[in-house]
C-alpha cells in the first residue's frame, strides 16, 4: 500500500517518542539467552527481525524462515550448527536468498559443522545438521559483513576450547563486532580483541543476569533528519538512550552537528534540537564504513538541505535489503537530484529543486521508506509499500503522525 505524506511542519511541542529496543542488541541477546537461559532481557525490540528471531529460537520445527532478517539468518546459522542431534533447514525471503553467506558457512564447516546449501551454492536456504564443533581456530574474510563474525563470536564461548578467530583484510562495520564482544563481557564471557585476532574463552556457568536493551539508534536517525529539516528551535525527546551506547550508529550525535542539530543526554533519553541552519555551500564528506545503516538517512538530509555530499565506505550497501546505492540514486534522481555512485560511494550534487508528488519505491527496504519520509517537511511525497518499516520500526508512521506529519492511504 502507498502512503501520501502531506507537506507538514514538525510541531514545536514537547513531543516524547519512545523508540523500540535496538534490533541488533535484541537479536544478540536472544541468541545468548538460548545458550544461557539465566539471561533476562528488558526493552526487547518489537521489530519483525526480532520477532522472527524469537520464533526461530522457540520452535521445534525443522524448518525455519527468517524472512528479511539478516542478523537472524547469520546468527541462527551458527546457533543451529552447535545444536547436537537436530537438523534444520533455514530460509528467508527472495532477497535473503540473494544475500551471500558462504564466508560464514565455510568458517563454521572448518570448525567442524555440517552445513550444506539447499539451492544455490553460497546462499540460503541452508541445511544444518547440528553437532559438537571440535576445532577452535578459524580465519575469516572480514570485509563483507561483520554479521558473519558476530555469529561466530556468539557461539564461541560454548565451544569446548573457545574460539580463536583471525580477521583477514579490511574489517567492515567494526562497532557491531565490538557490540557483540561487550554483550558477551556483560554476561561474564572473557574476550580478547588484539590486532586482528579475537579470542573467546569457554564459559558455562552463568548466574542470573538482567540486561536492558538500549533503544535503536538507527531508528533515531530519522528524527535527526526531521529536526535538521525543521526551523531553528524545533526539538524532540527520544527514549530510552544513553551516552555510552553499544551501538555504532550513536555517532549520529556527532554527525548531525554538521546539520545544526544538537543532542543533549538526559538520564534515560536524548533531546535533539535544531540550533543553526547549515550553510548550503558546505560540502559533507563522510566515511560510513562503521555506520552503514545511516547512509540513506544522511543522503536524503543532504538532498533536502540543498547540500552536496560525498559518502564513502558503503561497499556493504549492495548486499543489504536491496542494493541501497542503486535504490538511493534511482529515487533521489526522481526527485531532481544529481547522484553518481561507485561500488562503495555516493556523490550528491546540491540542487535547490525538489519535485513534488513523487512516489518513492522502497524495494522491500525499511530504510528506504523511513529515510525519505522526512522530505514531507519540504514537499508532498508518496511512500510506496509503507508497511516495510516493520522490519525494524513497526510504529514509525504513528510516531511521525504524533509530530504532525499528515498521512493519507
Ligand atoms: O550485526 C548487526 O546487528 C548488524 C551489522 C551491520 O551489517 P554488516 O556487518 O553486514 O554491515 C548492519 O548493517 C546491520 O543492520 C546490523
Ligand atoms: C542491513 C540491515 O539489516 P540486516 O542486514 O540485519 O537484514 C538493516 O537493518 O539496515
Amino acid at each position: 500500500m502507498n502512503l501520501k505524506l502531506e507537506k507538514s511542519i514538525f510541531q514545536k511541542q514537547e513531543t516524547v517518542i519512545k523508540i523500540t529496543g535496538s534490533k541488533s542488541e535484541s537479536n544478540r541477546l536472544l541468541l545468548l539467552q538460548a545458550l544461557y537461559p539465566e539471561i533476562k532481557i528488558h526493552n526487547l525490540s518489537n521489530s519483525d527481525d526480532t520477532v522472527f528471531m524469537e520464533k526461530a529460537l522457540s520452535t521445534n520445527s525443522d524448518s525455519i524462515d527468517v524472512h528479511h532478517a539478516g542478523t537472524a539468518m547469520r546468527f541462527l546459522t551458527a546457533y543451529f550448527a552447535v545444536q547436537e542431534n537436530r537438523t534444520v533447514s533455514i530460509t528467508g525471503s527472495q532477497r535473503m536468498k540473494e544475500r551471500p553467506i558462504k564466508i560464514l558457512v565455510d568458517a563454521l564447516n572448518q570448525l567442524g559443522a555440517n552445513i550444506s546449501y539447499l539451492e544455490n551454492d553460497g546462499f540460503p536456504p541452508l541445511q544444518i545438521k547440528g553437532r559438537v564443533l571440535t576445532s577452535s581456530q578459524v580465519k575469516i574474510e572480514a570485509g563483507v559483513s561483520s554479521q558473519y563474525i558476530s555469529a561466530l563470536l556468539l557461539i564461541g564461548s560454548k565451544l569446548e576450547n573457545g574460539l580463536n578467530l583471525t580477521l583477514e583484510g579490511e574489517i567492515t562495520s567494526i562497532p557491531y563486532i565490538k557490540m557483540t564482544l561487550q554483550l558477551l563481557n556483560q554476561i561474564g564471557v572473557e574476550t580478547v580483541f588484539e590486532n586482528n585476532v579475537i579470542q573467546i574463552k569457554p564459559f558455562e556457568e552463568l548466574k542470573e543476569t538482567e540486561l536492558t536493551v538500549e533503544s535503536d539508534w538507527s531508528s533515531a536517525s530519522y528524527f535527526y533528519s526531521l529536526i535538521a529539516l525543521s526551523a531553528i528551535g524545533t526539538e524532540v525527546k527520544l527514549t530510552f538512550y544513553k551516552e555510552n551506547s553499544l551501538q555504532g550508529d550513536s555517532v549520529l550525535a556527532e554527525i548531525y552537528k554538521i546539520f545544526g542539530v544538537s543532542t543533549s543526554f538526559h538520564e534515560n533519553s536524548i533531546s535533539l534540537k535544531k540550533i543553526v541552519d547549515i550553510d548550503s555551500s558546505y560540502r559533507v564528506k563522510l566515511n560510513l564504513v562503521n555506520a552503514p545503516d545511516i547512509a540513506q538517512t544522511i543522503a536524503v538530509t543532504c538532498f533536502a538541505l540543498d547540500v552536496s555530499c560525498h559518502l564513502s565506505g558503503l561497499h556493504t550497501l549492495k548486499i543489504k535489503e536491496t542494493d541501497r546505492l542503486v535504490a538511493l540514486k534511482t529515487e533521489l534522481e526522481k526527485l531532481g537530484a544529481h547522484v553518481s555512485i561507485s561500488s562503495e560511494s555516493l556523490e550528491l550534487k546540491a540542487t535547490s529543486i525538489i519535485k513534488k508528488d513523487i512516489s518513492i519505491d522502497t524495494y522491500n527496504d525499511h530504510r528506504m521508506a523511513m529515510a525519505f519520509a522526512p522530505l514531507s517537511l519540504k514537499t508532498d511525497i508518496v511512500i510506496n509499500d509503507w508497511e516495510v518499516v516493520s522490519k525494524s520500526y513497526p510504529t514509525f508512521w504513528n510516531d511521525l503522525k504524533s509530530i504532525g506529519i499528515n498521512q493519507f492511504e
